[in-house]
């Protein structure tokens, strides 16, 4: 179990405030949305928990440790993944070889090991095999384990990105508009997918999208933003139903 704390935190790029204030906390196995207009702060606010962007004010704690005080990649070995809207994959090599190249970033042996190629290592690469295959089960893509990643759909592509997180022992997944580009029938998957991940993992997730039928059926409370500001935090009837939230957001969705 883990607590993921956002405290007062303000972003400021110059003169435009792009989060001022926020506060909101949420535990590991719950599903949160984070929604709100074009340029409310959504994207700050993860790069501000993934360790992208450093807060102006406040901090981002998991449990006790601080984690606006460090950098992305001690963010990533403290548990927390992040898939981005547009994932970057190796597009020459394989659905298996982009996995692998995962896991040995989150294995990290040393060189001299690697060259002596020690018997260690030899273990740790079946182990990472292992995981691998286990994650394409899951995941649904086994039968394209070998294939170039090129020769792929976009959906199909989404889903490596995601096998990428679950590679690293997460304990939060940040999904950054995990359904643009998916049709129907693939958010579909991806929502049964990540209702089976957290319950099977316990982990927490956080997920901004501006697809409210997906945003309601997945998530069990939505946190809104809007200018930066936090303007409402509860249950998705109740927030969807908020005259502010409305106001701000949902008449522009709803003629976009
Ligand atoms: N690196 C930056 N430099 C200057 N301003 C920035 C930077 N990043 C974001 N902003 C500004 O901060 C504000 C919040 O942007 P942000 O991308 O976090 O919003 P968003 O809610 O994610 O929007 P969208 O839904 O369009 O992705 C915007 O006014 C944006 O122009």
């Amino acid at each position: 179990m883990g607590r993921l704390a956002i405290e007062n935190v303000s972003v400021d790029f110059g003169g435009v405030h792009a989060l001022k204030d926020v506060s909101f906390a949420f535990e590991s196995g719950s599903i949160v949305g984070l929604i709100g207009p074009n340029g409310a702060g959504k994207s700050t606010l993860l790069n501000c928990i993934s360790g992208i962007t450093r807060p102006t004010a406040g901090r981002v704690r998991l449990d006790e440790a601080v984690l606006s005080e460090r950098n992305a990649s001690s963010v990533a070995g403290l548990g927390i993944g992040r898939v981005f809207q547009h994932p970057e994959l190796v597009l020459d090599l394989s659905v298996r070889e982009n996995l692998m190249i995962a896991c040995h970033r989150s294995l990290g042996y040393g060189l001299v090991s690697e060259l002596l190629m020690v018997p260690s290592v030899w273990r740790r690469e079946r182990e990472a095999a292992g995981r691998v295959a286990d994650v394409l089960r899951r995941l649904g893509i086994a039968d394209s384990a070998d294939a170039e990643v090129r020769n792929l759909p976009y959906g199909h592509r989404k889903l490596i990105d995601l096998g990428r997180a679950l590679l690293m022992d997460i304990g939060f997944l940040l999904l950054d508009e995990p359904i643009a580009g998916l049709n129907d029938p693939e958010i579909a998957h991806l929502t049964e997918l990540l209702f089976e991940l957290r319950r099977e993992f316990g982990f927490g997730i956080l997920v901004v999208e501006h697809n409210m039928p997906f945003v309601s059926r997945l998530c069990e409370r939505l946190v809104v933003l809007d200018l930066g500001q936090l303007i409402a935090d509860g249950r998705p009837a109740d927030v969807l139903g908020d005259a502010r939230v409305i106001a701000s957001y949902l008449g522009e969705a709803a003629d976009a």
